[in-house]
């Protein structure tokens, strides 16, 4: 039997304070833990929603580094940007702390030290990478080489991105330190580490037969990993920034940062609440659920436990709903790349529509695989969808309700039987709703509560009361009054997915407060109740805006394509006499014309200082013809002829591939004889 608990910790994965937070975060953690926070506290339940910055680690030095500034003035500026996009997007969290607070550096110090007491540890030395020149330890991105899987460039420490493989530095071919990108030595040091495979057996139990209700991508990636082994992780770095490690002689080592951030949850509960956290962690009524994407999944479903359990005195997570993940016009998100769209920067483009994005984000959400974001989808989804179907349906039943009734709910008259039908089917919705979120299906729940909007405009496309207005005004009112208990109806549904929606809604209708318990009653509005005027919930999104924003990420695409431009290996050997058996020339374009019918082609007349020959190249698509007559170009003209589209091409000429694929003519920088030779 399903236990019943008292009250609910979520919490939501800590965003890392070395960017602003963008498209991907809020689909694949922040949004759908809202949604579940507002409908249990809709329901009346006791749950604390708990939030945070992870600002400790290796990304926000290098940073800081390379800005000149400290990694607390990084952490500042990304904690208070991060911050602030949570609450534009009514990310509604119960406290938003971050892991640079007195409280969190004694807690997690504090955690430590109970496992190291305990001897939950095990203490190792081994010899690790240093750079002799920095006169310091190279622990994860401060480690760069070959990823030994996929053989990928630039792979870190403790990841290549590439493949996303986890790594350790001494995994990588031809390591190198990104301080000084200096070839590191080998130099022993000490270390504590959890001692994962002494919790294997326990683990095992709990996941894979204890929780086989968690999501399928959860369960596998924890099976997986289960199933390769467990072996020891270190818990500790030798870095500067960090939670110094709270043991005699471990100067100038800090707690790794996956051991500190999870504690942060914690830590922010107990900032929130300094007298009564611990009910929140400790007492097995607690029932604790973790919000994150599939990166963070491990951490989450087994290093945090593990934690947990060796220290002895907290519950474990009771289920841990993560995303996959979402892309951005099929391509990976990439805080690096600037591959995103930043909320920041969404606002300023699109100002008041926060319920759109988190509708968009919710529709089309990464729950059992990567999905993918793409602006047409999400004008689509607008236009199509909000405007067309909920805001439409809100829109005429005010708007009729003021013609007919100066704005009164009017009053029932006999219902037909279609009009029972269309009552019976929004009473259903609250079953279905609920049961889809208890089993965090957010994409399903949000359908259905559009259902009922979808309901409202076909009741109102079939009864069509605007016709009726000449002949039987009771019948409009029955009709009128059914439509408007739709509408209070939707905005309870769309409470914990659209909330400031729900609130323009809510406004319209004069109602201050709905409690969940009403969803599905069609007497939610009194007989005679007076509404405000209608106001248009949500508006149509335009091509221009659409297009602007695909713009924008064509240049980033570009940018970055510059960026990563490396030139091609160079080919195999060639023996000297086949080079010198190449006729290379230069030779003088005298006519330039377009071969017909061909879109790429052009067709040239060269003086080659013994006669004219016809040469024709891919090049239409970069010259116009009359560019280039009187320029010298370089051929081969030792090539035999080949007809193309029609045309005898007697060589060939050479032109320069740039990295975008544009070709360019290469010419001596002096006019020499049409006919010299190129040696
Ligand atoms: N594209 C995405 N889709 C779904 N979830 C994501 C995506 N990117 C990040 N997340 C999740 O958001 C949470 C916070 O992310 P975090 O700040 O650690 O950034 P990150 O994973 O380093 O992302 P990025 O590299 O884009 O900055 C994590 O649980 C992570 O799994
Ligand atoms: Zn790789």
């Amino acid at each position: 039997m399903e236990k019943k608990f008292k009250r609910t910790t979520v919490t939501s994965a800590l965003p890392y304070a070395n960017g602003p937070v963008h498209l991907g975060h809020m689909a694949g953690v922040y949004i759908p833990a809202d949604i579940y926070v507002r409908y249990l506290r809709l329901k009346k339940e006791d749950v604390l929603f708990i939030g945070g910055s992870d600002e400790h680690g290796v990304p926000i030095t290098i940073r800081a580094k390379k800005e000149g500034v400290t990694p607390q003035d990084v952490v500042d500026r990304f904690h208070n940007i991060i911050k602030k996009s949570f609450e534009e997007f009514g990310i509604s969290f119960d406290v938003y702390g971050r892991t640079t607070s007195k409280t969190h550096h004694d807690m997690a110090s504090k955690f430590f030290r109970t496992l190291y007491d305990k001897n939950e540890f095990v203490e190792q030395t081994s010899e690790q990478y240093y750079d002799e020149k920095a006169q310091t330890f190279l622990a994860d991105r401060y480690i760069t080489g070959e990823c030994p899987h996929c053989h990928a460039e630039g792979a870190y420490g403790d990841q290549c991105e590439k493949c996303g493989t986890s790594l350790n530095p001494t995994d990588l071919i031809n390591p190198v330190s990104t301080i000084t990108g200096s070839k590191p030595v080998m130099k022993e040091t000490t270390h504590w580490y959890l001692p994962l495979d002494k919790h294997e057996e326990w683990l095992k139990k709990w996941i894979l037969e204890d929780h086989k209700e968690w999501r399928p991508n959860v369960y596998g990636q924890c099976k997986s990993w289960l199933d390769m082994g467990l072996h020891p992780r270190a818990v500790s770095r030798d870095l500067s920034w960090g939670i110094p490690v709270p043991v005699e002689g471990a100067e100038g080592k800090v707690l790794y940062v996956w051991f500190d951030a999870p504690i942060g949850y914690i830590s922010n509960t107990k900032e929130l609440l300094p007298d009564s956290w611990e009910k929140w962690w400790k007492d097995e009524d607690t029932r604790l659920v973790h919000f994150i994407g599939k990166d963070n999944i491990v951490f989450h479903c087994i290093v945090f436990p593990a934690m947990l359990k060796a220290e002895g005195s907290y519950i474990l997570p009771d289920n841990v709903p993560s995303n996959e993940f979402l892309n951005l016009e099929g391509d990976k998100i990439s805080t690096s790349k600037n591959w995103a769209v930043w909320l920041h920067e969404y606002l300023v483009d699109f100002p008041g529509k926060q319920d759109v994005l988190r509708y968009v984000l919710t529709a089309n959400a990464p729950e059992t695989k990567d999905n993918d974001f793409t602006w047409k989808d999400f004008q689509a989804r607008n236009n199509n969808e909000l405007v067309a179907v909920y805001g439409n349906f809100v829109n005429r039943a005010l708007v009729l309700t003021h013609k007919y009734f100066e704005g009164k709910v009017p009053a029932c008259a006999e219902l037909s039987d279609y009009d029972k039908e269309v009552i019976e089917s929004f009473k259903e919705v609250k079953s279905r709703l609920e049961d889809l979120l208890n089993n965090f299906k957010f994409r399903e729940g949000q359908k259905e509560a559009m259902n009922l909007a979808r309901i409202g405009n076909k009741y109102l496309a079939d009864t069509e009361p605007w016709k009726l207005a000449k002949t039987d005004m009771a019948r409009v009112g029955t009709i009128l009054n059914i439509s408007l208990q739709l509408v209070a109806n939707l905005a309870i549904a769309f409470e914990p997915f659209l909330p400031s929606s729900s609130a323009k809604l809510r406004e319209m209708l004069d109602i201050s407060h709905f409690d969940w318990n009403e969803l599905g009653k069609a007497d939610l509005l009194e007989v005679n109740h007076q509404i405000n005027k209608a106001s248009l919930l949500f508006e149509k999104i335009e091509d221009e805006a659409i297009d602007a924003q695909l713009q924008r990420l064509a240049k980033i695409k570009k940018e970055n394509e510059e960026a990563n431009y490396k030139a091609q290996p160079v080919k195999e050997d060639i023996v000297f006499d086949e080079f010198t058996k190449m006729d290379l020339r230069v030779g003088t374009v005298l006519e330039c014309i377009k071969v017909p019918k061909a879109d790429k082609l052009l067709q040239f007349k060269i003086d080659d200082g013994l006669e004219t020959r016809t040469i024709v190249s891919g090049v239409a698509k970069f010259y116009k013809p009359e560019e280039l007559i009187g320029k010298q170009v370089c051929f081969i003209a030792n090539l035999p002829p080949r007809k193309l589209k029609g045309v005898v091409s007697e060589g060939m000429i050479l032109f320069a591939e740039n990295n975008d694929g544009s070709l360019t003519y290469i010419s001596p920088n002096k006019e020499v004889k049409p006919g010299s030779q190129i040696n």
